[in-house]
């Protein structure tokens, strides 16, 4: 099974890509922890990318594409894969169609999380404030100036994909706003797969 999970950011996105992992063997490529993997390792592709990031800005199409070009050729990814976080931009969108289609592979689906954008901002800072309290190190872009600048770039660059995958046929919308073991079930009935 290869899916797309598109949401804003809080919207539940990882969360649900590692059930999906764990209940249909397949693997989450997650652009976002790739990106902060490189800017901890400080390679070149980190390097390039933690002030991007910090600010709540997007990361150039061409280094994302490259790295997930990279990735879905790993022997794991056989099985299947979830991408949460990509693609973001139409650009980004374009190019997973090139590369799935030079490979002879397709999207099964496009899950959309659909949510309230004003919960949002209460869903991160619940996020800090458990992760301070577990004494785990805060992402650099979960304070309010990034966050502002997070949403508006899913507004201007990823919301616009949602229409691109309903033409095509392969996006599924699943109210994001319901409990996780509720969101998970939606996921689970809108593929039509059973856990
Ligand atoms: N596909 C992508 N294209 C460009 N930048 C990306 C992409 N995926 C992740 N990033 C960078 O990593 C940051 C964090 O991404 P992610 O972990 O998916 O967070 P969230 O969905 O919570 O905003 C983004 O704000 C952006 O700077």
């Amino acid at each position: 099974m290869r899916l797309v999970l598109l949401g804003p950011p809080g919207a539940g996105k990882g969360t649900q890509a590692q059930r999906l992992t764990t209940r249909h063997g397949i693997v989450q490529l997650s652009t976002g922890d790739m990106l902060r993997a490189a800017v901890a390792a400080a390679t070149p592709v980190g390097l390039k990318a933690k002030d991007i990031m910090a600010r709540g800005e997007l990361v150039p199409d061409e280094v994302v594409v490259a790295i997930v070009a990279d990735r879905i050729d790993q022997p794991d990814c056989a099985k299947g894969f979830v991408l949460d976080g990509f693609p973001r931009t139409p650009g980004q969108a374009e190019a997973l169609g090139a590369m799935l289609t030079e490979k002879g592979l397709k999207l099964d689906g496009v899950v959309e999380l659909v949510v309230d954008h004003s919960a949002l901002v209460k869903r991160i800072e619940t996020r800090v404030a458990e992760m301070t309290a577990r004494g785990e190190a805060v992402r650099a872009d979960d304070n309010p100036e990034a966050l502002a600048k997070r949403l508006d770039a899913y507004k201007a660059q990823t919301a616009p994909l949602s229409e691109h995958y309903r033409k095509t046929g392969l996006l599924k919308e699943v109210d994001g706003m319901q409990t996780i073991d509720q969101v998970t079930e939606s996921i689970d009935r809108v593929l039509g797969v059973a856990a």
